[in-house]
């Protein structure tokens, strides 16, 4: 995105506050910080002492399931009936009877541990996993084949594992990526964050009074005048009220909203 006047006004909105959330979790194990809100035009306030809803405390509860298309097309060519001669849905209590079996498992949840699935993502994924197997007009072909291989005993349940995990990171797609997601939420040293910002020479002016002191009034003074900068606001209206008056005093800028 190119921006051609000097000078931006940001509106930051909650995007930062799911992460904030998350980061928080993530690195304490900590209760979610249901509170955050700015205070005054300068300050975050943050509140920590609320719990989640369901009491767990757990950082998985945070993640929204994605919902998992259903084949639902009953044109489209079955290959696993096809090649097994097996037709699940004539075999659906059986085939629920065997995924309930490897749900219950405990090895198949010391699996899904090691693969980043706490219990209350284990469980999720499984509701998501049995319905599109139970619901879906077909199903992949190497997953029909290992049921109906499982169905004739010539299979054994933990081979569902492989299927279940693809399934799993499709419903979570963030499996994946947990350790980047915990590198960049991670808040815990601000000194290490922005490096190669804090290498460069700069100058930086705090600005502390008592509310109604004019530290805005004064930074914003100096923001008309300078060649270039970057206002940055937490609510719409402060952001919108900054970008008029700049603008009316000649001193173009343009406004981003995130
Ligand atoms: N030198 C000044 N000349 C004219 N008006 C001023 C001056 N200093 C402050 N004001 C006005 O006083 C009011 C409060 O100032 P300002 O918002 O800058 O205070 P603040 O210290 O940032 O407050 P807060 O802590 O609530 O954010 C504003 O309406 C501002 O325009």
């Amino acid at each position: 995105m190119s921006l051609s006047p000097a000078r931006i006004t940001i509106k930051c909105a909650n995007i930062g506050l799911r992460r904030l959330q998350i980061a928080t979790c993530l690195q304490t194990g900590a209760r979610a910080l249901n509170h955050i809100h700015f205070g005054n035009r300068r300050s975050l306030h943050v509140t920590s002492n609320c719990r989640f809803s369901d009491d767990s405390g757990n950082v998985s509860t945070l993640f929204v399931p994605v919902p998992v298309k259903l084949t639902t097309n009953p044109d489209d060519i079955d290959i696993g009936a096809e090649l097994t001669s097996v037709d699940l849905k004539e075999k659906k209590d059986d085939v629920l009877q065997i995924l309930n079996k490897f749900y219950t498992k405990r090895e198949m949840r010391m699996l899904g541990v090691e693969q980043g699935l706490d219990a209350h993502l284990f469980h999720q994924a499984f509701i998501s996993f049995r319905r599109y197997v139970i619901e879906s007009e077909h199903l992949p072909a190497d997953l029909h084949i290992i049921l109906s291989d499982i169905l004739s005993d010539s299979g054994h349940i933990d081979d569902i594992f492989p299927y279940y995990m693809r399934h799993a990171k499709q419903v979570f797609p963030m499996l994946d990526c947990m350790d980047d997601l915990k590198k960049i939420s991670d808040l815990t040293t601000p000194a290490n964050l922005y490096q190669e910002a804090r290498a460069m020479k700069r100058k930086i002016i705090f600005h502390a009074g008592p509310t109604n002191s004019g530290k805005t009034y004064q930074a914003l003074e100096r923001f008309y005048t300078a060649k270039s900068g970057v206002y940055c606001g937490p609510l719409k209206l402060l952001a919108n009220e900054v970008h008029q008056k700049s603008n009316a005093r000649g001193t173009k800028n343009d406004i981003l909203y995130l």
